[in-house]
């Protein structure tokens, strides 16, 4: 499980995490949603220890942060994460070097999934190939957990439902995912939990399914009356 217990962050005088706790786990493919610049992007990078937190604690499996964390959690980030001059198949190269959880063949299916060209360099890919990339970079890693951040965004209709139709396959597997996105919609029937951001603290936590059945509300309902919109 991963656990986000009570993380409080500045930005100079600004708070932008005020508390922030909340739990996603394996198995489950979780959303943080919330307005723009509410601070979806720094929950995830606080996570994987890439900005310093003022105070609280995120466990992994139940431990904090240590180099071999990086064996078992992955970033995809929505902006390229490889050199713009190198090429899709030098950027698989030097995964496959770097990291020693690569599994070679989840990567051979992703790039035949998305149809990716491996002599492009990563400066001439469009945006909806470097989302893909970005995506075959991180799922072909065997970690536990996968954090996502907007893989929908500027991203084709076509494309998003290329990228959507990834979750509901055994890409994902039995891992967590932790993903951020204004693109409820596209993903509302493949989201198990949602985690609503506002105003530096949870609002509410729930599972999309219960919500359904119990309550008659989708995500995007839920969102409307948390947010007043
Ligand atoms: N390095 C930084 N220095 C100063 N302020 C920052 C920095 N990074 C983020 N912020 C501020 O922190 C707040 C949260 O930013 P963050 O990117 O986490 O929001 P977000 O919810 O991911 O936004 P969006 O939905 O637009 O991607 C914003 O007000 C942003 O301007």
């Amino acid at each position: 499980m991963l656990e986000v217990k009570d993380i409080h962050k500045n930005f100079g005088r600004k708070k932008v995490l005020k508390g922030v706790s909340f739990t996603a786990d394996k198995g489950d493919i979780t959303c943080l949603i919330g307005i723009n610049g509410v601070g979806k992007t720094t929950i995830l990078n606080s996570i994987m220890d890439l900005t310093p937190i003022k105070k609280g604690e995120i466990l992994i499996d139940g431990q904090s942060h240590s180099p071999e964390m990086y064996n078992k959690i992955a970033f995809i980030p929505d902006a390229a994460i490889m050199l713009p001059g190198m090429t899709i198949q030098e950027g698989i190269d030097f995964m496959k070097d770097y990291y020693s959880v690569w599994n070679d063949k989840r990567a051979k299916d992703l790039i035949r999934f998305f149809r990716l060209k491996m002599t492009d360099k990563i400066q001439d890919l469009s945006k909806g190939n470097v989302a893909k990339v970005n995506l075959l970079m991180g799922l072909s890693l065997d970690v536990d957990y996968i954090l996502m951040d907007e893989p929908f965004s500027g991203i084709d209709i076509f494309t998003r439902e290329q990228i959507a139709d990834v979750f509901s396959s055994r890409l994902i597997e039995d891992r967590g995912v932790l993903i951020t996105t204004h693109e409820i919609s596209d993903i509302e029937h493949l989201i198990d939990k949602v985690v609503l951001l506002d105003e530096g603290v949870i609002v509410k936590e729930f599972y999309a399914e219960e919500m359904r059945e119990k309550e008659g509300m989708s995500v995007v309902d839920v969102m409307r009356e948390a947010f007043n919109a």
